[in-house]
């Protein structure tokens, strides 16, 4: 299949020694919402500045929308369309200007230009507001400025950088369903840097964890959890029991590994929770043990984060 991104064995040091990348490497097909999450310093930034060719790497090879990001970095811009964390908008501008301008930069002719900005003002409903200065929005409108900027010229690449840093739980919503929209209506890829664990859980259909300058771990949220496997298992029991007797009562139902007891809580992991808790229900209340409350809980990506970058994640 050919890639929409590919990034093979780059690394960057910045003068005085810092090494931002240390042999990154990734692919992100057509299509395909890829999410790269990790830790400040980790080289993402580094890593989208490289393949919008707004930095060299010191060695490594890229290539974006077809085109190599080195030799050809002209030919790369013309396919990408990037959201980078600070806005590029002119708040004294309307948003019809904002769009307008964006587009004749890239060429579109007027006819299909107009079409295009009306049809981007009404998909991030910003149609009531088109012909206000931007100065005078609100955030969540300004980002969803910012997103249909980088869409007016129809890139097959987008690179978003934290697209909902700042936006209201609601704006986040909003923001989330419409990147859902754009990989799967136009087949556009997207690389989403993120801090939100949740979002590239729910966005990425792929995404990579970056650690000190290379990716650490790689696949689809549910691979990356799958590594860890099975399911958290806590039972809530009614009062503190006798640990000798409900360990041994609960080494014998299947499927129970990692038993440890705390208090009135008894946590566990299983292959498969939802088969072992109804085991491990009837024989605790066989042996007397009373149970109150159980929760089975699928492994998080924070979960999968703590593993893979040593630490637990901080947004
Ligand atoms: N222009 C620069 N000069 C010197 N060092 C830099 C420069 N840009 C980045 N670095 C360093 O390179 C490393 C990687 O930075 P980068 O910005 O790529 O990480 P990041 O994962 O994007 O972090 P964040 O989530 O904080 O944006 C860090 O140690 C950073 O301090």
């Amino acid at each position: 299949m050919s890639h929409a991104v590919t990034a093979d064995d780059l690394r960057k040091s910045y003068p005085g020694g810092v090494r931002a990348l240390d042999g990154l490497s990734l692919d992100v097909r057509p299509g395909e919402v890829f999410g790269l999450l990790g830790p400040n310093g980790a080289g993402k930034s580094t890593t989208v500045k490289i393949l919008t060719t707004l930095a060299r790497p010191d060695s490594g090879r890229a290539e974006v929308a077809g085109h190599d990001v080195l030799r050809h970095p002209e030919r790369v811009r013309r396919e990408i369309g990037v959201v980078a964390q600070r806005s590029a908008l002119d708040p004294m501008g309307s948003g019809r200007e904002n769009l307008t301008l964006q587009g004749r930069l890239f060429g579109v002719r007027a006819t299909a230009l107009r079409r295009r900005v009306d049809d981007l003002l009404e998909r991030f409903d910003l149609t009531g507001a088109a012909d206000r200065v931007v100065r005078g929005w609100s955030g969540g409108m300004q980002r969803r400025l910012d997103v249909a900027l980088a869409l007016v010229h129809r890139p097959g690449v987008l690179f978003l950088d934290e697209p909902t840093t700042g936006l209201d739980p609601e704006g986040r919503a909003a923001m989330w369903a419409e990147i859902g929209r754009l990989a799967a209506g136009e087949s556009m890829a997207i690389l989403l840097t993120t801090h939100y664990l949740d979002e590239a859980d729910r966005l990425a259909a792929r995404l990579a964890i970056v650690d000190g300058g290379r990716v650490v771990a790689h696949g689809t949220p549910e691979q990356l959890k799958e590594e860890l496997r099975g399911d958290a298992v806590h039972l809530e029991l009614r009062q503190p029991p006798d640990e000798p007797t409900a360990r041994q009562v609960i080494a014998l139902v299947a499927g129970l590994r990692e038993v440890a007891f705390d208090g009135r809580r008894l946590s566990a992991r299983a292959d498969d929770g939802a088969a072992a808790v109804p085991a491990a229900l009837a024989a605790l209340e066989s042996a007397g043990i009373g149970v109150a409350a159980v929760t089975v809980a699928r492994p998080s990506l924070d979960d999968v984060y703590l593993r893979h970058a040593g630490r637990r994640y901080a947004a």
